[in-house]
């Protein structure tokens, strides 16, 4: 197995596919801040412990506004492209790992790190499994966003066709969870990946993945 550094493949194009890609620079920065706040609430909402009519009156209040925004509502299947280090990046604009306008996706925003890509989230009561731990199917899917998006640097995005996880130790809720992801190698379509997960330096979550990539029409 081999990983060409040097050559990236051709990326396809989302609107071959027949996909809308939206331009991260005419995103609107309040999209992203009324994300944020909408998580705060997710938090409040799962943790309230108020009145019967305090909740009550919150509901009506979530109501008016989600009738304000469901007036203005883009389809869901929309690609989002920046360019990142002089190269065109694409995924989804409401991916559930990371995007930013997603508030059910955990903030995390990978970058190109010395080897493969690098980010850091803090989950919170919301991504709960055992009491005071991520759950461990969102560990899964943080090493499967990670292991893709390394992929996606190298220009090779795909589908997973396959993902190991190994939980080394519990990772808590509220503290920083660094992940990371790298290519390990290629065999035609086939990008092999892997990934981990740490909390203060220490390894609580590591994984494999096959993904298969997606190959430009044109
Ligand atoms: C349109 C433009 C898009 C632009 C880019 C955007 C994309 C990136 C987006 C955002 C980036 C951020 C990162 C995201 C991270 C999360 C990714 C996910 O959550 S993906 C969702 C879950 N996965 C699925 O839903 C796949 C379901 N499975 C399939 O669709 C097929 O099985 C697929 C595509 C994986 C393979 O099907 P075949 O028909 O295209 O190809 P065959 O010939 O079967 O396989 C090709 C090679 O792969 C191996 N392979 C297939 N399945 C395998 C498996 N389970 N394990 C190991 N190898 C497998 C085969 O043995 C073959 O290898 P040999 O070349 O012959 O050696």
């Amino acid at each position: 197995m081999t990983v060409d550094m040097t050559a990236p493949a051709p990326l396809p194009d989302p609107a071959d596919y027949g996909f809308t890609v939206v331009a991260e620079s005419g995103l609107p920065a309040e999209h992203a801040a009324l994300a944020e706040r909408v998580r705060r609430l997710v938090d409040a909402t799962a943790h309230s412990t108020a009145d019967p009519a305090v909740l009550a009156e919150a509901a009506e209040e979530v109501d008016r506004i989600s009738a304000l925004l469901e007036g203005a509502r883009r389809e869901t299947g929309a690609m989002l492209h920046r360019r990142v280090d002089g190269r065109d990046e694409y995924t989804t604009l409401t991916n559930a790992v990371g995007a930013e306008l997603n508030p059910a996706a955990p903030p995390l925003r990978l970058a190109g790190a010395a080897e493969g890509v690098r980010g850091e989230v803090v989950l919170g009561g919301a991504y709960q499994g055992p009491p005071g731990l991520v759950h461990g199917g969102w560990i899964a899917a943080l090493l499967d966003q990670a292991m893709g998006h390394a992929a996606v640097v190298l220009g090779m995005p795909g589908l997973t066709a396959n993902l190991s996880v190994d939980y080394r130790r519990p990772t808590p809720l509220g503290r920083p969870v660094e992940v990371t992801g790298r290519v390990t190698g290629t065999e035609r379509r086939k990008v092999f990946v892997a990934g981990e997960v740490r909390v203060d330096g220490e390894l609580t979550a590591e994984g494999t993945a096959v993904m298969v990539r997606i190959l430009p029409l044109r």
